[in-house]
């Protein structure tokens, strides 16, 4: 039996169900998606709200990733994938054909479970996608290198060695990096994919205390397999199984009364 104690407090329950526009980050409406014929998630409808920390849970295999990877269309590189339905950001459907998916991936980020830093400094690490953006004024790259460090908790760490190799980092402070590269072009909306399942466990408390200040600047949705860390970061959780969407509440409500019996299972250890 798993006990999670709810000790994200901080923030009042919204109506996610009447969220204001200026409330809302994104719209998922009716999202249904198949890998080749095997359907993987199936009438998805939720609001996502801005400047907070939601999480998806669910046993294995129940799409969670699959979902987060439809926000930034991440799945458009899987060849067999289908989506249909809508995921409206500012009232735009982000499958329309005149979508620019660069773009689009440059205002939602993505950062995966495994650190991946590229084979280059940690200054370059930082300034990469600026680089691609042709920013190359070096007073304004070492500004965002300093702020963008700074936002993922890791300046301090690295200020004096910003020309050594990211390789030289410990994977912790390799994760918060390449959340510095993520943050350092300003998206809109950071996804972030079990973001600390290759880390011990003091790396992972820094990287959930970081999660919590991003959400100040940004949008944070997070995949996670640890219900104790959506209970410790997020202000909303969304439980799926089986490629459904039960229920979608506030942490808290989710975990001390949730309204469906599968979620109650689930979150007292009794499957998944
Ligand atoms: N590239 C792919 N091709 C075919 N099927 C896939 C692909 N990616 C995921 N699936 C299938 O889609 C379903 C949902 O997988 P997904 O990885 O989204 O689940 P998850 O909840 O994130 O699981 P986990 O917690 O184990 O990462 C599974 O049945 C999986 O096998």
């Amino acid at each position: 039996m798993i006990s999670v104690t709810p000790s994200n407090a901080q923030t009042e329950a919204l109506d996610l169900e009447n969220l204001s526009a200026e409330q809302t980050a994104l719209e998922i409406r009716d999202l249904n998606l198949h890998y080749g014929e095997a359907q993987a998630l199936y009438n998805i409808d939720m609001t996502i709200p801005k400047n907070r920390v939601t999480a998806f849970i669910g046993p294995s295999g129940c799409g969670k990733s699959t979902l987060l990877r439809c926000i930034n269309r991440m799945n458009d590189l899987v060849d067999i994938c289908k989506v249909n339905g809508e995921i409206r950001l500012h009232d735009k459907n982000i499958y329309d054909k005149d979508v620019d998916v660069a773009e689009l991936r440059r205002r939602i980020g993505m950062v995966f479970q495994r650190p991946n830093p590229f084979p280059k400094s940690i200054y370059e690490n930082v300034v990469y996608g600026l680089r691609l953006q042709g920013i190359n004024d070096r007073r304004r790259l070492d500004e965002i290198v300093e702020r963008s460090l700074k936002g993922a908790a890791l300046w301090d760490e690295v200020k004096d060695r910003l020309n050594e190799s990211a390789f030289g980092l410990s994977g912790g402070q390799q994760q918060r990096l390449v959340i510095a590269r993520a943050i350092a072009i300003e998206p809109e909306i950071l996804l972030l994919d079990e973001p600390t399942s290759a880390l011990d466990p003091i790396s992972t408390l820094t990287i959930e205390e970081l999660i919590t200040e991003l959400k100040e600047q940004f949008t944070v949705v997070i995949v996670t397999h640890n219900m104790q860390q959506a209970a410790r970061v997020s202000d909303q959780t969304a439980f799926m199984y089986m490629g459904k969407l039960i229920e979608y509440a506030d942490t808290n409500t989710l975990f001390t009364t949730p309204g469906k019996k599968q979620t109650e299972d689930y979150i007292t250890g009794r499957y998944g």
